[in-house]
């Protein structure tokens, strides 16, 4: 049985530390009794035990004053998939987590894990109980995507036991729960807009949706096995709530827990990601004249009609996962988080 490393010793880093999940991950840490470093673009708010280093990924200098004395690191910083930003997705996935395996290494660090994405996988069209033996996406759905894929290519392929430089990849799916700036907040918007009355397809595409703190709780497992000895070197790892659920059950659930009307009438889910087509091929030639952001692109359209869930059996044996909140538990702390997105009507 793997050996626990003694938390109340180590100081470990979190890159993206200011964001949705490194948040979480950092007050979880900071509970197990880690001291945190955290390095972000942005500083978003303040903690005791953990001390900030405002920078970007892309800058060495800065991220090996944030890894002095560091021997674990989160690596959870990303831009958001809602930007179609092509060369920000290259410079700060790619360039950027080149940047940060050889700060790591130059540093002393021992142990990277990095938060990947289960999207890795998805083309658009339904995984089913997906695992991690699925090759990546040839025809990854937008740029977030494709640099996910070379991102986690990066930190497998830098995992050397020889060099005492230990690499694991965590990939959730659909992150949700308290302070989540996206999947509530749209959801919210969109039914405030009136366009949250049509389901798309027939309804039954399965879904995971993981709550915030089983995304941390694997995170932390896979820290605290990942040495030499474990099977978890340079691997990648599901991470999910391991309940499945329609899309349009967990949207409606949201909705109806803010006071909002549940989606009730179909729509032909051909027909949706064709016209989801054609107002992107729209926005992208009259880029040059007007600038407007469809709500409903192809890349939303395939998300909310197609079935995406993943197997997590591999990380239940290697990292002795299981979800610590149910999703009945998380959707209903969820809700109550978002007081102010309550339906006033
Ligand atoms: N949310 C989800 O459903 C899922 C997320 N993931 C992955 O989880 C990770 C965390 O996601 P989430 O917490 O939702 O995202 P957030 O956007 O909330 O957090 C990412 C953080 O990284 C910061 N950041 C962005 N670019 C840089 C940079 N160049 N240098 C330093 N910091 C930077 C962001 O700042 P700023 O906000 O200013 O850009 C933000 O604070 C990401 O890697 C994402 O790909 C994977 C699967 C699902
Ligand atoms: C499981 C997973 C990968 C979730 C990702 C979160 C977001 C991509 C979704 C959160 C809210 C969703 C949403 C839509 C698409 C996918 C989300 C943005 C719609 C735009 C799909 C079309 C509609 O009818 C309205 C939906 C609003 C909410």
């Amino acid at each position: 049985m793997a050996t626990r490393v003694r938390p109340s010793s180590k100081r470990c880093a979190v890159i993206g530390g200011s964001g949705f999940l490194g948040r979480h991950l950092v007050e979880k840490l900071l509970d197990r009794g880690y001291s945190v470093s955290v390095f972000d673009i942005r500083q978003s708010y303040e903690l005791p035990g953990v001390t900030f280093y405002q920078g970007d990924l892309c800058d060495k200098q800065a991220l090996l004053a944030a890894l002095k004395d560091v021997s674990l690191v989160f690596h959870c910083a990303s831009p958001s998939p809602a930007s179609d930003d092509r060369a920000l997705f290259e410079r700060v996935n790619i360039q950027g987590t080149q940047t940060v395996i050889q700060s790591c290494i130059e540093s002393g660090v021992q142990r990277l894990v990095l938060t990947s994405s289960a999207s890795v996988v998805f083309e658009g069209t339904d995984v089913k109980n997906g695992r991690e033996d699925l090759p990546y996406a040839k025809k990854p759905i937008d740029y977030y995507t494709k640099t996910k894929i070379e991102q986690e290519k990066l930190v497998l392929k830098a995992c050397d036991k020889q060099k005492g430089f230990l690499t694991v990849a965590i990939r959730p799916h659909g992150i949700f729960g308290p302070r989540d700036p996206q999947l509530v907040p749209i959801l919210v918007d969109t039914a405030r807009r009136g366009k949250m009355k049509f389901i798309i397809g027939d309804g039954t595409n399965l879904v995971d949706f993981t709550f915030v703190e089983n995304v941390v709780h694997g995170h932390i497992l896979a820290a605290e096995r990942l040495r030499a000895d474990s099977p978890i070197c340079g691997k990648p790892y599901h991470i999910t709530n391991d309940e499945p659920i329609r899309f349009w059950d967990f949207m409606s659930q949201v909705l109806v827990g803010l006071g909002y009307p549940p989606p009730r009438y179909h729509l032909p889910y051909s027909l949706v990601y064709g016209l989801a087509l054609l107002l992107w091929l729209l926005s992208v030639l009259l880029s040059p004249l007007i600038s407007f952001k469809p709500t409903f692109t192809p890349m939303r359209v395939a998300l909310a009609g197609t079935h995406h869930y993943y197997n997590c059996k591999r990380a239940k044996e290697d990292l002795g996962y299981t979800p610590v909140v149910s999703l009945k538990d998380a959707i209903a702390r969820t809700v109550e988080s978002y007081p102010h997105l309550r339906c006033e009507a």
